[in-house]
């Protein structure tokens, strides 16, 4: 029954802290009692889960009698119920103008009631059922950010509700601690508050990362304040409790969506976890005509963000070919709506994320879509899982073109070894090569470059600059027509002038990002001779092979404590070896005699001569990157599309001679914000500090510009005010590229 299902999950929920459902699941079934409840008022009873709040207490702590009951909030997930709410307000209050309401952040964690008497804090209890609550007055006092004297003259009696909550830092610290102990971990910081709080030792709270924010009052006596809520949160600041300041006063239904989703962008920024926003009406003396429903305010709403994490059941798992050949394992799953989007499809990265996750087919899973993130699988729930469900293998053949699949020892990903006989890895590259930030033709997506391999018009990227002897086959093409035709054409004939960088990094070379591909264009400024690269011109070897710091060490100290030894001639190895130096034997003897070839020249060496190392040529190109260049020009289809590409008139522009590049923004200042695509933060200020400018953490009056990604937050809108030029992700390039002044 419907009732006694809820029921086993507030107990669950509120007693054991160790839900079995997601809120999403247990708030449709809410919803669907009330639903039931709305249509037959008469089954309603006083003890029905949607008149109460919470659940009784669970034995162990002493037991609390709020004078004042603690309620819940109504909840709205959209628009329309928000607008409904306000009119319900004003129809009450008999109102036609906007009401002020105090927007609010909706902390994730559990509520507590405070009670100072003239000023001391005398107890504490949870919320319980609303009227009955436990005493964790000895728990509370651990926490930090509770004071045990209030500030300032304090009323004789004073209640104070709030939060206890977990920053998402400590959360995320004591995860990891239990993790490395093999112990179980809390699925979200809410559970992990509520859990630290509620312990019968307070020893085991005091060692908890909790922390509290004040938002309401209980009884209190000999309080006298404005009649206003706004001036309660003042006042509770004034007695040195913490208060939210993401608090604003906004006016009517339009002023509460912009709060909404301003702070909904910042919302993976904030410190701690929010499961929505509160409207409380403002005006106190309404707020006491507006009065209560059995488990909640009618002054009050909770606005709730779209949860971030559902539960579904994992159907089946696919293999999606990139254009590197890797095989990424995407789960496909029954849809389920999570994160504002329903979401049929989860990623598992890898094959040793799959084992660590230990997710098969049929699992019941937890799916995870914050932001606009890729959807994911945060975890399994082992305890749903049936005893069919199937183990996740790995293909022994690439199902798109059949050629064994192989996975280098060490290495996550596995790939398929077809190459470009791959049809998955061709679309890939292709799709890659004309992408906006490699050579940019627009009208070459997804789609297109499907279809035009599928109709066998594109084989590898050098075709694409054949299609202009195809334009009658392409026009005879679905969805293509004579005008995109020729658009598709010019935008491959423009791209034919892109600067070298860009057909570098188009030409998908393993390891080779925008900013190798910079690096290696200024550096080699012609394609040929990049073509032509060695290992050894990207990387220069130092010192001998074998040597490290500690031989190195023993040599220099030898010859010093022999100063006087000298090589009367003849075979210089079969001397060295007589002299017996610690660890000079085999291939060190052998390589010091090659690399400094006379006796004298090995005395004189210093540690720094003799360590062995390497150097790179051009910044960011390793070891590895530089092998994967030279065996990528050293494949014949490789070198072969390359020519193709130069007859057919793809002459990038040698790199334009570099206006002295490391000084090329001296002087300027730049603020970053928000998520760019193409770079991490990181990286962004890296480039910008190599070309010479500052990086700077706030905006202010000196600031250059504001560089601002996704979900930018109040950087940007201090930049708007100060009237600072903004750019987006395409104008850092242009501006990394010399290409634009701000
Ligand atoms: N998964 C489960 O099995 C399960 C079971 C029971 C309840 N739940 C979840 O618990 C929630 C319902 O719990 P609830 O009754 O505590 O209601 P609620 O969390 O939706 O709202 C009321 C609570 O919000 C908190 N709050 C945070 N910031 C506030 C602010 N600024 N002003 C006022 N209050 C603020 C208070 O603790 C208050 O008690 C739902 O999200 C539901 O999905 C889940
Ligand atoms: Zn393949």
């Amino acid at each position: 029954m419907l009732r006694e299902r809820i029921e086993h999950h507030n107990y669950r929920y509120y007693v054991l802290d160790d839900p079995e459902v997601s809120d999403a699941e247990y708030d449709a079934l809410l919803r669907e009692l009330q639903t039931l409840e709305s249509a037959y008022p008469e089954l309603i009873t006083p003890d029905s889960p949607t008149q109460r709040v919470g659940a009784k207490p669970a034995g162990g702590f002493g037991e609390v009698r709020h004078r004042v009951p603690m309620l819940s909030l109504e909840n709205c997930f959209d628009e329309t119920e928000l607008r409904a709410f306000d009119r319900r307000v004003r129809e009450r209050l008999g109102l036609g103008g906007e009401i002020e309401y105090m927007a609010e952040p909706k902390l994730d964690g559990l509520a507590v009631s405070l009670r100072y008497l003239s000023g001391r804090l005398v107890q504490a209890a949870t919320r319980g059922d609303g009227v009955i609550g436990e005493d964790i007055t000895l728990n509370a006092r651990t926490i930090a950010s509770i004071p045990l004297r209030l500030r300032g003259e304090a009323p004789a009696v004073l209640e104070v509700r709030g939060e206890v909550y977990m920053p998402r830092s400590g959360f995320e610290k004591m995860n990891a601690a239990a993790r490395a102990r093999g112990e179980k971990v809390f699925v979200n910081p809410r559970n992990a508050a509520a859990g630290s709080l509620r312990q019968l030792d307070p020893q085991i709270t005091a060692a908890r990362p909790l922390a509290f924010y004040a938002y309401g009052l209980g009884e209190t006596e000999g309080l006298s304040i404005a009649r206003r809520h706004a001036a309660v949160l003042e006042a509770l600041r004034g007695f040195g409790l913490p208060v939210s300041d993401e608090i604003r006063r906004v006016k009517g239904v339009e002023g509460c969506l912009d709060y909404y989703r301003a702070i909904g962008r910042r919302r993976a920024e904030l410190a701690f976890d929010i499961d929505g926003v509160v409207y409380k009406v403002d005006d106190l003396d309404w707020q006491q005509r507006l009065g209560f429903v059995a488990r909640a305010p009618r002054f009050a709403i909770a606005h709730k963000f779209p949860a971030e994490e559902a539960q579904t059941r994992v159907l089946g798992v696919e293999f999606q070919v990139g254009r590197t050949g890797a095989l990424t394992p995407v789960a496909r799953l029954e849809p389920v709506f999570v994160g504002g989007v329903t979401v049929s499809n989860a990623t598992l990265h890898n094959m040793d994320e799959v084992a660590r996750k230990d997710v098969r087919v049929g699992d019941t899973v937890i799916v995870r879509r914050a932001g606009d993130v890729i959807p994911e699988i945060a975890r399994v729930l082992p305890e749903m899982r049936p005893a069919d469900a199937a183990l996740i293998a790995l293909p022994a053949a690439c199902p798109v073109c059949g050629s064994e699949v192989v996975r280098v020892e060490g290495e996550a990903v596995a790939r398929c070894s077809g190459g470009l006989f791959c049809e998955a890895q061709r679309k890939g590259s292709l799709i890659h090569f004309a992408s906006r930030r490699a050579m940019d033709i627009e009208g070459l997506g997804d789609k297109s470059v499907s279809q035009l391999v599928d109709h066998g018009l594109l084989t590898d990227v050098a075709s694409i600059y054949a299609l202009h002897d195809k334009r009658d086959q392409l026009v005879a093409l679905e969805r293509m027509g004579e005008k995109s035709v020729d658009n598709l054409l010019d935008a491959i004939e423009t791209s034919k002038q892109r600067p070298l960088a860009r057909l570098i990094f188009a030409l998908g070379i393993p390891g080779v990002g925008e900013e190798t591909a910079r690096e290696l264009a200024a550096h080699f400024s012609e394609l040929t001779a990049l073509v032509r690269a060695q290992v050894t011109d990207f990387i220069e070897r130092r010192g001998v092979p074998g040597i490290g710091p500690k031989t190195a060490q023993g040599i220099v100290d030898f010859f010093l404590a022999h100063p006087a030894l000298e090589h009367g001639g003849g075979d210089l190895a079969g001397f060295l070896r007589s002299l017996a130096i610690p660890k000079v034997k085999g291939r060190v003897l052998d390589g010091l005699v090659e690399a400094f070839a006379s006796f004298d020249a090995i005395k004189a060496a210093g540690v720094a001569d003799l360590v062995n190392d390497e150097r790179a040529n051009v910044s960011g190109v390793g070891r590895i990157t530089a092998e994967n260049i030279v065996t990528f020009f050293a494949q014949d289809h490789n070198r072969e599309v390359i020519e193709r590409l130069e007859q057919a008139g793809v002459s990038p522009a040698a790199a334009p001679a570099e206006p002295a590049r490391a000084s090329m923004l001296a002087g300027r200042t730049y603020v970053l914000t928000g998520t760019l695509s193409g770079f991490t933060r990181d990286e962004a200020k890296a480039a910008l500090e190599a070309r010479g400018a500052r990086v700077s953490g706030s905006v202010s009056a000196k600031t250059t510009a504001v560089i601002a990604g996704a979900d930018a937050g109040s950087k940007l809108s201090k930049a708007e005010k100060l009237g600072i030029p903004v750019l987006d992700e395409a104008g850092l390039r242009a501006l990394l590229e010399g290409e634009e002044t701000t």
